[in-house]
């Protein structure tokens, strides 16, 4: 299986380097603009091989898209990143020039792949990609809320002092500091309530540090992360190529459901080889509707700033 990951920054040569080390796909390519870039991150990850024993084959290319061509999966990072006092949205003039070009370019060569977009702002850019290339909604993820989800999983297991892999929670909504919608209500410790164990202030606090976690490390790193968000991608490519059906809270086009039209934004999904192959419509009470309603108005709104990308 061929996977073809766009930009070869941080976040696409993290993902690269996650997909080979888990031997989830038997080839991969790295294109970038920048002269060389992809080429030389593709031969460091390579010159992994033999120390971590994989064998999935990591070539890079500068801009040609003839070498990504059949590729099964596109990941598109290319764009740029954060700095410390921005928020997402600020980078859509910049980035939504890029993610379409970048879309046109891999469709082209791929006209059956299912195409990851995690260039932020996320929900706009998955809903540009969609737009732009026509291509049924099962064929455009956005990927956020894995990544959102690891998170909330991460602060709920430091609250309550035990692993985060005997916790389960999900993150919805939209990809951005004040649209995600940490599901605490439904997070639990190996199946109990987590509000078992963690008072409504614990919860509320671990709730606000998950909207924020992104924020939070473009403060420490001075650029935005990159290996959570790595991983969150191969996660999800990992389901989709290997048809795990996988239930992955995923940026994917609403047709009512969750009370949404003509949107993009985080839901749960069952993610298999069709891309997404179900969207789990699930009940919130009220004041988890309200929340999405607000979040769903906030990824509206700067949707509408694709008009004259989108004309
Ligand atoms: N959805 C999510 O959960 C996450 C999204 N992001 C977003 O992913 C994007 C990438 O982040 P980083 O990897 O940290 O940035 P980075 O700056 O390290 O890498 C971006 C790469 O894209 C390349 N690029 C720019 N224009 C291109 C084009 N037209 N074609 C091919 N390559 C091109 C650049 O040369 C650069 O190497 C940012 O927009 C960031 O906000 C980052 C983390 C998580
Ligand atoms: O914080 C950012 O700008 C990058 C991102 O989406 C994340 O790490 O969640």
């Amino acid at each position: 299986m061929k996977v073809t990951i766009v930009g070869a920054g941080n976040v696409g040569a993290s993902c690269a380097d996650s997909i080979s080390y888990r031997g989830i796909a038997s080839e991969v390519v790295l294109l970038d603009i920048r002269e060389g870039f992809a080429e030389g991150k593709a031969m460091d990850i390579m010159q992994c091989a033999t120390n971590t024993g994989f064998n999935t084959n990591v070539s890079g290319v500068t801009n040609d898209y003839t070498k990504t061509a059949n590729s099964d999966v596109v990941v598109i990072t290319s764009g740029i990143p954060r700095k410390p006092g921005m928020t997402r949205e600020e980078l859509i003039g910049i980035n939504a020039g890029i993610v379409k070009t970048v879309a046109d370019n891999v469709l082209a060569h791929s006209p059956n792949a299912i195409i990851v977009v995690v260039s932020n702002p996320m929900d706009t850019m998955t809903y540009l990609t969609l737009k732009a290339t026509g291509l049924p909604k099962n064929r455009i993820i956005g990927m956020g809320g894995a990544l959102d989800s690891s998170r909330f999983r991460y602060y709920l297991s430091k609250a309550l002092d035990k692993p985060s892999n005997d916790v389960s929670a999900m993150v919805i909504g939209g990809h951005g500091d004040t649209t995600m919608i940490p599901l605490t209500r439904l997070a639990a410790y190996n199946g109990i309530p987590v509000s078992e164990f963690l008072s409504q202030e614990e919860l509320e606090k671990v709730a606000a540090a998950t909207m924020v976690g992104g924020a939070t490390l473009t403060g420490l790193l001075g650029t935005s992360a990159w290996y959570a968000p790595g991983a969150s991608v191969a996660y999800l490519v990992d389901s989709i190529l290997n048809d795990q059906k996988k239930m992955i809270a995923c940026s994917v086009f609403l047709e009512g459901e969750y009370g949404q039209n003509d949107i993009c934004i985080g839901v749960p999904c069952i993610i298999g080889k069709n891309g997404i192959e179900q969207i789990v419509d699930i009940k919130l009470n009220d004041a988890e509707k309200a929340a999405f309603a607000k979040s769903a108005d906030a990824v509206r709104n700067m949707n509408a700033d694709l008009k004259s990308v989108l004309a």
